[in-house]
Formats: structure tokens, sequence, C-alpha cells
């Protein structure tokens, strides 16, 4: 009760309305000089955005983060991006470069690594993904056609041109000849771009768009023969 009594004694006696204001401007200040100190460390407000967003010495990163406390995140947040489109560019330098290009050679890379070129990959109707692809090749008994047939055998090249219907379209890939139709479908870049490949040998277009590409892998079950380039 006495406790009620006191709190009861410090209500009535309360400031005045100057003492109240007067009050108030001290917190503020109070909080101002708080603040302050504790982002811009005594310097003025540019210099303290740019140590959280541009350019904060690397070596006084972790003696900042220590002072800002919660905050730190933020400088290693912003510098972060900095760091990997410079590796990036690292990363994508030529093998051999020289002479007087240089350095619109690596004006270039830069460009590359940050904006990289538009790919003509095609989306994949549903149920026609490379997973899709895969497990079909597990599943199928016969994707190449063959019928029974060896698929060891000479295959020419005149008789690569005479597959290139529904169900049979045939093509030459560093000398292995494979039925493509079932993979049609499937393909990435699209079946415009595969039909292209059909009755004929696509080792070059192929190396044109992605010579990174397994298709010995992927085409393993799609195999008809090997190329008799003797004729
Ligand atoms: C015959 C066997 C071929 C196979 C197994 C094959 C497979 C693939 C694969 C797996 C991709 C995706 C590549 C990636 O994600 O990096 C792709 C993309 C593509 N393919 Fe093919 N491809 C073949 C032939 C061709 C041919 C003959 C052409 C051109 C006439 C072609 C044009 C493209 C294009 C334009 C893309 C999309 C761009 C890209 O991913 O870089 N492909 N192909």
């Amino acid at each position: 009760m006495d406790n009620d009594n006191d709190f009861t004694f410090c209500q009535v006696s309360s400031p005045s309305d100057q003492e109240d204001h007067e009050t108030k401007k001290l917190v503020s200040d109070v909080l101002g000089i708080t603040i302050e100190d504790e982002f811009s460390n005594g310097s003025n407000s540019s210099q303290s955005s740019g140590f959280l967003w541009n350019e904060a010495p690397k070596n006084t990163a972790s003696e900042r983060q220590d002072k800002v406390g919660s905050l730190s995140f933020n400088v290693i947040d912003t510098s972060s991006p900095k760091q990997s489109s410079e590796q990036s560019s690292e990363l994508s330098k030529p093998v051999a470069s020289g002479g007087t290009g240089d350095s619109v050679n690596k004006i270039q890379e830069r460009t590359v690594a940050r904006k990289p070129a538009p790919r003509a990959k095609v989306p994949f109707e549903k149920g026609y993904s490379q997973m899709d692809w895969l497990k079909l090749t597990r599943t199928h008994p016969d994707l190449a056609d063959l019928k029974g047939q060896s698929n060891k055998r000479l295959i020419s090249m005149n008789e690569v041109k005479q597959h290139q219907k529904e169900g049979s379209m045939w093509t030459v890939l560093k000398g292995c000849v494979y039925n493509i139709s079932p993979y049609m479908r499937f393909h990435p870049g699209g079946v415009d771009m595969l039909m292209q490949a059909v009755g004929k040998d696509c080792t070059s277009l192929f190396n044109k768009y992605h010579a990174w590409v397994n298709a010995e892998f992927l085409l393993e079950k799609c195999l008809v023969g090997t190329l008799d380039d003797s004729k």
C-alpha cells in the first residue's frame, strides 16, 4: 500500500507543462546522441551510409561489425554482390589473351558475367522433362526401334537419309547412328531444332549449340548402329 501512496504522490506532483517539455527534449537529445554515435561513429551521415552500403574498407569491416552489433550483417550483404561479380569475371577470363584488345576483352567479359545471353531453351511440355526422358530410357524395351536387329552393324549415310519419318528419324552424331524420333519432344532446344538433324550428320550443329551435352549417355538407348564412312 505504501508503494501505491508513493505512486499517487508522484502522479500528483508530475512536472509542469514546461518541465515536461524539457524532459522530453532531454530524452530526445540523448537518443539523438546515442543513434549518431552508434551509426556514424562521430562522422557525418553521408559517411555513415557509405559505410553501410558502398565501400567499407575490408580491414575495418569486422571492427564495424562489433560496434554496430545486430546490424552488422548489412555490411556483409552490401559487399558480397561486388565480390561475386568480381569472381565471375575472374572465372570467365580467357585462357589465352593478349595484344591491344586485352582491356576491351575484359570489359566485354564483365558485361557477359553480369548479363548472361538469353538462351533459346524451350520450356518442356509436362511429362517431357530430361528426368522423364531418363525414366523412359530405363523402362522402354526398344527405343531405337531395332526390332531385334543388332545395334553394332555398320550403316551407310544413304540408309540414314531414308529414315526421316515419324517413329524412325535417324541422325549421325560423332560417328554413331541414332534414332532420335523418341527424343524429339524431350529435346530442350525444341523439336524444330532437332528436326534439322534428321537424315544427316548433325555433329557440327550439335557442337555449335552444346558441345558439352553428353549425347552418348542421353541417346544410349536410341543407338541404331555405327556410320559406315568407307563409302
Ligand atoms: C542429336 C542429339 C542432340 C541431343 C542429345 C541434344 C540435347 C540437348 C540438351 C541436353 C540440351 C540442354 C542443354 C543444356 O541445358 O545445357 C539441348 C539444348 C539445345 N539444343 Fe540440343 N541436342 C541435340 C541436337 C541438337 C541439334 C542438332 C541442334 C541444332 C540444330 C540443337 C539445338 C539446341 C538448342 C538451340 C538448345 C537450347 C540452347 C542451349 O541449351 O544451349 N540440339 N540439346
